[in-house]
């Protein structure tokens, strides 16, 4: 049997637990174990549970129940917790996922690192210092104090958008589009493409201003800042092209012109993939040294423990987790 790949269960009051249970149903996680709480699992109608103490009793699970590894100091009483609500105990209990599923994976036990959603504010409340995964994976991953560059990518079959700046408010975000952060991102973006098969990926910058600045009418990031990057980054053999106007760009990418998108700020490039469809789009943390995948929907609050969640984004983060790690020989 291959190495198991671990699904975390995300927020106990969200949508993750039942995308989670719906995706064993259906047979599309098959080699996969969950951390999570077995409770919370069975009320978001996963069925049978297995509660394993290690990603290689997989292998002794009965077919048809659902693996759950249960991390350590786990909250109470989760499976009680009112649907769709923010509460500091799901915070706590998804952060509890996260870490135990990453020292399973860095100690070599399991393959790959799925996460269903977690709410932002949920982490916040339980005290987790961190914004979302991709800043606790970045420092879980953190090897001798030194933090790894890592960049948020979301794709769907029509768009692959890598992001200089995520969870920060758009104030700060401008702050922090440096020379630095844009070029680091394109060889972030540069070096993860081939792990989809992309030597040489063209990649296209968007600006942050309307227009890509205009000549400098409308903003002077672009001439400042960003294409002396993407000059930079050409100078190392990245085929970056742009800066190119962000309200164009993406139809541009959709037919083909570029391989991928480096957009400036969270919502310039997550509109675009998200409003194809939640259903299709995967969130991937590139630059990470292991492969983790996640839906690009959250935790969905409105619609929890009604049976309405489409796993299939979670489905679509499974698929991209194995195909990543089949290219890496893993
Ligand atoms: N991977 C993650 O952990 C992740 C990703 C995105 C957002 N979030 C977090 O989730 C929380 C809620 O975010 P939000 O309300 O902005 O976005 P959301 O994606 O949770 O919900 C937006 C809309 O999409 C619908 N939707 C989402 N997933 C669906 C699914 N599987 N099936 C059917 N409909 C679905 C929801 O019902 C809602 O109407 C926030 O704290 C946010 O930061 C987490
Ligand atoms: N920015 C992501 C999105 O909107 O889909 C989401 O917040 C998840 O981020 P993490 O993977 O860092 O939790």
């Amino acid at each position: 049997m291959n190495t198991p790949l671990l699904i975390t269960m995300g927020d106990a009051a969200g949508v993750g637990p039942e995308i989670v249970a719906a995706a064993f149903r259906r047979g599309e996680a098959d080699g996969c174990v969950v951390v999570g709480d077995p409770a919370v699992l069975r009320r978001a109608g996963a069925g049978m549970v297995a509660v394993i103490d290690s990603p290689a009793d997989l292998a002794e699970v009965p077919p048809g129940c659902l693996p759950v590894l249960v991390p350590p100091a786990l909250p109470e009483g989760l499976a009680a917790l009112p649907w769709g609500r923010v509460d500091a105990r799901a915070g706590a209990a998804a952060a509890a996922c996260i870490e135990e599923a990453v020292r399973r994976v860095r100690a070599g036990e399991a393959s790959a690192l799925v996460t269903a959603p977690i709410h932002k504010e949920a982490l916040a409340a339980a005290g987790v210092p961190f914004p979302g995964h991709t800043e606790m994976l970045q420092a879980l991953a953190a090897d001798g104090g030194e933090l790894p560059p890592v960049r948020m990518m979301l794709a769907n079959e029509e768009l692959r958008v890598v992001l200089v700046t995520i969870h920060v408010a758009l104030r700060q975000a401008i702050e922090l589009v440096t020379h630095d952060a844009v070029l680091r991102t394109l060889r972030i973006a540069h070096a993860a493409a081939a792990a989809w098969g992309q030597r040489a990926p063209r990649i296209a910058v968007a600006g942050l201003n309307p227009h890509a600045g205009e000549g400098g009418l409308f903003g002077r990031e672009e001439i400042e800042i960003i294409a002396p990057a993407i000059e930079a980054a050409r100078a190392e053999g990245i085929d970056a092209q742009g800066p190119f106007p962000p309200d164009t760009v993406f139809m541009r990418a959709r037919r083909g012109a570029f391989d991928l998108v480096v957009a400036m700020t969270h919502d310039h490039g997550l509109i675009p993939v998200k409003y194809l469809g939640v259903e299709h789009g995967v969130n991937v943390t590139l630059g990470l040294p292991f492969v983790r995948t996640s839906p690009d929907h959250g935790t969905a609050f409105d619609i929890a423990g009604q049976g309405r969640a489409d796993p299939a984004s979670l489905v679509a983060a499974i698929r991209w987790a194995r195909a990543a790690l089949a290219a890496r020989g893993g």
